[in-house]
C-alpha cells in the first residue's frame, strides 16, 4: 500500500448551526408531528392533559357532525384545532431545541469513516509498520501517524511532536500541539495530522472512542430528566390535577344551579375543556424539556460536551469553583527563565546539572530548561543512550523529576521537596538557595530547586504570567457569589503572590492530587456544590468526586472517563463560561415558570366570568374584560395560551439575558418582569384577540 492510498481524505470542519437555522425549521416541523405519539406526550404530564382534550374534543366534533352536538360544531371545531395547535406547538419547541444536537451528530458521522492505521509492532518511530483497518486496532497497539493522516483512533502520544487540525470535532480551525508527556497528549480518532509524525498508544477500542460517545450524548435519545426538571413537573402536576378538580366539580355544579332555577345553559364539555388548558401550566410544561436540551445545546456551542442535563444543571449551581494555578490562571507555558546557582557553583555549572536533569523531562518546564542551558552557555543536547542514563520522570506526587547517571543520581523539583531528598542524605540545604527560592517564588514565578548526588546546585526560575482579564471575571464570579480556589502543586510564595495578582478567594500551595480530592470533599460536606478542570491522570479521583468535573480534551483518557463534561478546546478557563450557561439555563427555567402561572392567574379573570356568564348572570358585573362573547372570550383565551408557547420559543431556546447580580437583586428584576409582565400580559393579548375574531366574525 502506498503512502497515497493510506492517505485520508480530508473532511470540513464540524458545522456550528445557529439556535434558528432555517434548514433546522423544516426538520423541526416533521419531528413535531412525530412527537404526536402518545408515548411521548406522556413524558409532560401537562402537556398529555391538553393533548387528551384535544382528542376528547374532537371526538365531541364528530358527534356535533352526527347530530348530537352539546355545543355549536363550529365551535367545538375551533377548539379542537387550537389545542392541537398547542400540542404542536409544544412539540415544535422540543424538537427545534434537539434539531441543532441532532445535526451535530450527523455532522459528526460522517467522521466515522473507513480508515487505515499504520500499525507499529514496536513503539518505536523509525520500526517498520504494517497497514491494518482502524476497526481491528484494539486498546494497548501502537500506530504511526503522520502529516496527513487522519488519526484512525483515540490514543496518547508516546513519541514526537506534531501539529493536528481538530476542526472536525472542534470547529475551531486553528491547529494544535500534541506531543508526549505533559498535558497535551492525547489525540482524538477523526483528527487529522497537519505536520511530522506521532507515535500513539492505541487507548480504546473501536465503539468505545471519544467520536462515539460524543455522538451518543449529542444525541442525547437517552436525555433523563434532571433532579430540578423532576421536582418542577411534581410542581406542575400538582397544579394540574387542582384545576382539573377545580374543572371537573364545575359541571354538576353548573348543572344543578341550572336546574334549580330553571333557566340558564349548563356549560358544555368542550367549554371546560378549554377552561382547564388555559388554568395549567401548559406554557412552562410545553417548554420545560426545551429549556433543558437547549441548555446541553449551548454547552455545545461553546465547544463543551456535558454527559447529562443533570450536569448542564449542576453547573448553574455551583457555588465553588476550584481552579489549577498554572495554564488556567495563568497561561502556563513556564519557561526557564535563570539560573540561580548555589554558593561555590557557577553558573554554568548549574546549568549543565539542570540540562542533565531535563535531557529526558517531556515537559514545557523539562524541556524550557534544556533550552536555556543551550541559549545562555550553548550547552549541548546530549544523548541520552550514549550517556547510559535511567530518566526519573515528573509526577505531581513526587514534585521531582531527573536521571540517575549510574551511581550518580541528578533531581530537580519544588523547593520543599528538595530539601527534604537533599536533607535525607545528610546534605545541607543553603540558606542562600533558600533565600533565592523566596525570591523568585514572590515574583510569582516558579523556583526549581536542582541537586547533584545530593548536592543542592542552585535554583532555577519558571516564569509564567497571569491571564489577562481574569481578575475581572474573578469579580465577576464573586458578584454570583461563587467562591473560586486557586490550587497548585507549586510552593506558598509562588502561589499567594499569583493569587493576589489573579485576585482568587482563596487557595491551596503545595497541593498532592489527594489533597485536591480532599479538599472537594471538605467543601461538600459543607453542602456546596463544587466545579473543576482538570487533565491528568492524577486529576481522575478529583474529577469524579465534583459536582461539575470538566475534562480536557487534549488530556488524558482517564480524566475523560471521570468527568461530566468535556472541553472539546481544552481550555480550563472555560470552567467559567460552563458556569454561566448553567446559571442562565436554571433562570430561564425560572423564569418561564414564573412568567406561566402567573399567565395562569391572569387567565382565570379573564375567563372564568365570561365562561359561566350562560349559567350565573350575575357574573357579568366581574366581566371587565367586555369581551365580544363567551365563546369568544373562551376561544381569545385559548388562542393565547397557545400563540404564548410559540412567542417565547426563541427565548427557552436562547435563554434569559443573563447578567451577573446578585442572587436576591436577580430574583427581584425578574419577579417583576417575568411575573408582573406575565399578569399583565394575557390581559391585553387576549383582548387583542377578541377584537379580532369579532372584527372579522369569526366566533
Ligand atoms: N518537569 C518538572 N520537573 C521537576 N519538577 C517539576 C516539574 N514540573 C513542575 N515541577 C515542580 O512540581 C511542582 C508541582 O507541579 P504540578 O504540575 O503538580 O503543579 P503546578 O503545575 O505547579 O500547579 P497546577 O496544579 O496549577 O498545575 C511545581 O510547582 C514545580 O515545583
Ligand atoms: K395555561
Ligand atoms: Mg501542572
Amino acid at each position: 500500500m502506498t503512502q497515497q492510498e493510506i492517505t485520508m481524505f480530508s473532511h470540513p470542519p464540524m458545522r456550528k448551526f445557529s439556535m434558528f437555522d432555517a434548514g433546522l425549521l423544516r426538520p423541526a416541523l416533521a419531528d413535531a408531528l412525530r412527537k404526536l405519539h402518545p408515548a411521548v406526550q406522556l413524558r409532560s404530564p401537562v402537556m398529555f392533559v391538553v393533548y387528551a382534550g384535544a382528542i376528547i374534543t374532537s371526538l365531541l366534533y364528530v358527534q356535533a357532525l352526527l347530530g348530537q352536538g352539546e355545543a355549536p360544531a363550529g365551535f367545538i371545531l375551533a377548539t379542537a384545532i387550537w389545542l392541537w395547535f398547542t400540542v404542536l406547538f409544544a412539540n415544535f419547541a422540543e424538537a427545534m431545541a434537539e434539531g441543532r444536537s441532532k445535526a451535530q451528530a450527523a455532522s459528526l458521522r460522517s467522521l466515522k469513516q473507513m480508515v487505515m492505521a499504520k500499525k507499529l509492532a514496536t513503539p518505536q518511530h523509525g520500526t517498520t509498520w504494517l497497514p491494518q483497518p482502524a476497526q481491528d486496532l484494539r486498546k494497548g497497539h501502537y500506530i504511526l501517524v503522520e502529516a496527513g493522516d487522519v488519526i484512525p483512533i483515540d490514543g496518547e502520544v508516546i513519541e514526537g511532536v506534531a501539529s493536528v487540525d481538530e476542526s472536525a470535532i472542534t470547529g475551531e480551525s486553528a491547529p494544535v500541539i500534541r506531543e508526549s508527556g505533559g498535558d497535551f497528549s492525547s489525540v482524538t480518532g477523526g483528527t487529522r495530522v497537519l505536520s511530522d509524525w506521532l507515535v500513539v498508544k492505541v487507548t480504546v477500542n473501536p465503539g468505545e472512542t471519544f467520536l462515539d460517545r460524543m455522538i451518543a450524548m449529542v444525541e442525547g435519545a437517552k436525555r433523563k430528566k434532571t433532579p430540578n426538571e423532576i421536582a418542577l413537573t411534581i410542581l406542575l402536576v400538582a397544579l394540574t390535577i387542582v384545576f382539573l378538580i377545580v374543572t371537573v366539580t364545575l359541571l354538576p355544579f353548573s348543572l344543578f344551579s341550572v336546574a334549580a332555577a330553571g333557566a340558564g345553559t349548563p356549560i358544555s364539555i368542550t367549554v371546560l375543556i378549554a377552561l382547564l388548558v388555559c388554568l395549567i401550566p401548559t406554557t412552562i410544561g410545553g417548554l420545560l424539556s426545551a429549556i433543558g436540551v437547549a441548555g446541553m445545546s449551548r454547552m455545545m456551542q461553546a465547544n463543551v460536551i456535558a454527559t447529562s442535563g443533570r450536569a448542564v444543571e449542576a453547573a448553574g449551581d455551583v457555588d465553588v469553583l476550584m481552579l489549577d494555578k498554572t495554564g488556567t490562571i495563568t497561561l502556563g507555558n513556564r519557561q526557564a527563565s535563570a539560573f540561580f546557582p548555589a554558593p561555590g557553583v557557577s553558573e554554568q555549572q548549574l546549568a549543565d546539572v539542570a540540562q542533565l536533569a531535563s535531557l529526558a523531562d517531556e515537559t514545557p518546564e523539562g524541556r524550557s530548561i534544556v533550552v536555556l542551558a543551550k541559549q545562555k552557555f550553548n550547552i549541548r543536547e546530549r544523548e541520552m543512550a550514549a550517556l547510559q542514563a535511567v530518566f526519573v520522570p515528573f509526577s505531581a506526587n513526587t514534585r521531582m523529576s531527573g536521571i540517575d547517571l549510574g551511581q550518580r543520581q541528578i533531581r530537580k523539583g519544588a523547593a520543599d521537596t528538595l530539601r527534604k531528598y537533599v536533607e535525607a542524605q545528610g546534605q545541607s540545604y543553603p540558606a542562600e538557595v533558600a533565600r533565592s527560592v523566596d525570591d523568585v517564588a514572590r515574583r510569582g514565578s516558579t523556583p526549581l530547586v536542582v541537586a547533584d548526588q545530593g548536592r543542592v546546585m542552585g535554583v532555577v526560575e519558571l516564569k509564567d504570567i497571569v491571564k489577562g482579564g481574569i481578575k475581572e471575571r474573578f469579580a465577576e464570579l464573586r458578584r454570583m457569589g461563587i467562591k473560586t480556589v486557586m490550587i497548585t502543586g507549586d510552593n506558598q510564595l509562588t502561589a499567594a503572590a499569583i493569587a493576589a495578582e489573579a485576585g482568587v478567594d482563596d487557595f491551596l500551595a503545595e497541593a498532592t492530587p489527594e489533597d485536591k480530592l480532599k479538599l472537594i470533599r471538605q467543601y461538600q460536606a459543607e453542602g456546596r456544590l463544587v466545579a473543576m478542570t482538570g487533565d491528568g491522570t492524577n486529576d481522575a479521583p478529583a474529577l469524579a468526586q465534583a459536582d461539575v468535573a470538566v475534562a480536557m480534551n487534549s488530556g488524558t483518557q482517564a480524566a475523560k472517563e471521570a468527568g461530566n463534561m468535556v472541553d472539546l478546546d481544552s481550555n480550563p478557563t472555560k470552567l467559567l463560561e460552563i458556569v454561566e450557561i448553567g446559571k442562565q439555563m436554571l433562570m430561564t427555567r425560572g423564569s418561564l415558570t414564573t412568567f406561566s402561572i402567573s399567565n395562569d392567574v391572569a387567565k382565570y379573570f379573564a375567563i372564568i366570568p365570561a365562561a359561566f356568564v350562560g349559567t350565573y348572570p350575575q357574573l357579568k358585573a366581574l366581566d371587565i374584560m367586555q369581551l365580544a362573547s363567551p365563546a369568544s372570550a373562551i376561544m381569545s383565551a385559548l388562542i393565547f395560551n397557545a400563540l404564548i408557547i410559540v412567542a417565547l420559543i426563541p427565548l427557552a431556546l436562547k435563554g434569559v439575558q443573563y447578567r451577573a447580580i446578585g442572587a436576591v437583586a436577580l430574583l427581584r428584576r425578574n419577579l417583576l418582569l417575568y411575573g408582573v409582565g406575565g399578569l399583565l400580559l394575557p390581559f391585553a393579548g387576549i383582548k387583542l384577540i377578541d377584537l379580532l375574531l369579532s372584527a372579522f366574525h369569526l366566533v
